[in-house]
């Protein structure tokens, strides 16, 4: 039983505090990615869990273990856990295998653990080579396998993948969170890139502020963010300044159905994915196309409106519009609102580019232009 739980965690390096009374609970087998911009603490996170840094306050068990608490202090070497760093950071003189099995007692090594292992991270037969002699993607699976030889109850990974280009960190990504599951392990998954947050982990904490603003499935954390900082860091958006009445909030899209009765001024969101395109204009909103960005799989379609307002799109399948076609928009599901309030800004951090957004006036007489995200 390895649920890790951490409760009311202070630390920091200078006066201030980095981490400002950070609570987080990750179930026993689950992946949890930790998402949030440049120098909002992850890594610091990461180090207090693995014992590398002492918290000034709090209390961090892993199942009914306290690594962690006012006077109570549990080495990093007997904590339990596992890291892979951001450069698998192997021993460069070691073989494959003997970086596997570093961490285990000689029993253990011959006990054929280290084949086992590289049979899990897809490297079977591997053992005898260098690091050297392994591509990017293969060092990390062996940084993989080396964490999780000693059976460890906790992983912990800082940005695994971000040294990989991007068809590789995509298979390596699945190839990791089966060996995790396969394993049992409870992992924590350090990451500032939203796409692979939300793609891989089981649970995504978003921090902000030293604070979680918000712990849930991924599909929870898109779909209901906990404000409009939360959303906005999660995923694409088109926002507009409105206010809503009667369960709806008028925008130059129209009047969009939210969850709220009444309420304004605020921001309303939509996603790019809600916006569809028909090439007859006279059906949906009329806007123009000034940009479009082919991504394969789908496209970003940039849109002028008919007060000036700079929306986009994402469109999936074969693209029915080019730029400068007239075209028809269309909102499918509801919008979020986010009544303004002082405080619920966006996340904010040291060199975080959430500092704001800029913003389409919508409903009544609103300002006209500026670009959604
Ligand atoms: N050893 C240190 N001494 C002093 N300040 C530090 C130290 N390490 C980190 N910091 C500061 O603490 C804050 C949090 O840093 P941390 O590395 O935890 O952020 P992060 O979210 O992991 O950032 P990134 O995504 O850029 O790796 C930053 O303002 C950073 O400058």
């Amino acid at each position: 039983m390895s649920q890790l739980t951490v409760r009311g965690l202070v630390a920091g390096y200078g006066p201030e505090p980095v981490l400002r009374g950070l609570d987080l609970a990750v179930p026993q087998g689950e992946l949890a990615a930790v998402l949030g911009p440049s120098g909002c603490g992850k890594t610091t996170l990461l180090r207090v869990l693995a014992g590398l840094h002492p918290p000034w306050e709090g209390r961090v068990a892993l199942g009914e273990t306290v690594l962690s608490a006012p006077g109570a202090h549990v080495p990093p070497e007997r904590r339990g856990i596992g890291l892979v760093p951001q450069e698998g950071a192997l021993f460069p003189h070691l073989s494959v295998a003997a970086n596997v099995g570093f961490g285990l007692s000689r029993p253990q090594r011959r006990g054929g653990r280290v084949d086992e292992l590289l049979e899990l991270v897809g490297l079977a037969g591997f053992g005898a080579r260098m690091p050297a002699q392994l591509s990017g993607g293969q060092q990390q699976r062996v940084a993989l396998a080396r964490a999780l030889a000693p059976r460890p109850g906790l992983v912990l990974m800082d940005e695994p993948f971000s040294s990989l280009d991007a068809s590789l960190r995509e298979e390596l990504r699945a190839d990791v969170r089966a060996a995790l599951h396969a394993t049992g392990a409870t992992a924590l998954l350090v990451t500032h890139d939203q796409e692979e947050a939300l793609g891989v982990a089981d649970l995504v904490a978003v921090l902000r502020d030293g604070v979680v603003a918000q712990l849930g499935p991924p599909q929870q954390v898109y779909a209901e963010p906990a404000d409009l900082g939360v959303a906005l860091f999660v995923g694409e958006a088109v926002v507009f300044e409105g206010s809503v009445l009667g369960g709806a909030a008028s925008t130059p899209l129209g009047r969009l159905p939210v969850a709220a009765r009444d309420g304004g001024p605020g921001t309303v969101l939509v996603r790019p994915e809600q916006l569809s395109l028909d090439p007859d204009p006279r059906r949906g909103v009329p806007a123009t196309v000034t940009d479009v960005f082919f991504h394969g799989h789908d496209a970003t379609v940039l849109l002028r409106l008919g007060g000036g307002h700079q929306v986009r799109s994402r469109v999936q399948g074969p693209l029915p519009v080019g730029r400068g076609a007239e075209v028809g928009v269309t909102v499918s599901g509801p919008a979020l609102f986010f009544p303004t309030s002082p405080a619920a800004g966006p996340p904010v951090c040291p060199q975080g580019h959430l500092g704001g957004v800029e913003r389409n006036q919508g409903g009544l007489g609103g300002r006209s232009g500026a670009v959604s995200r």
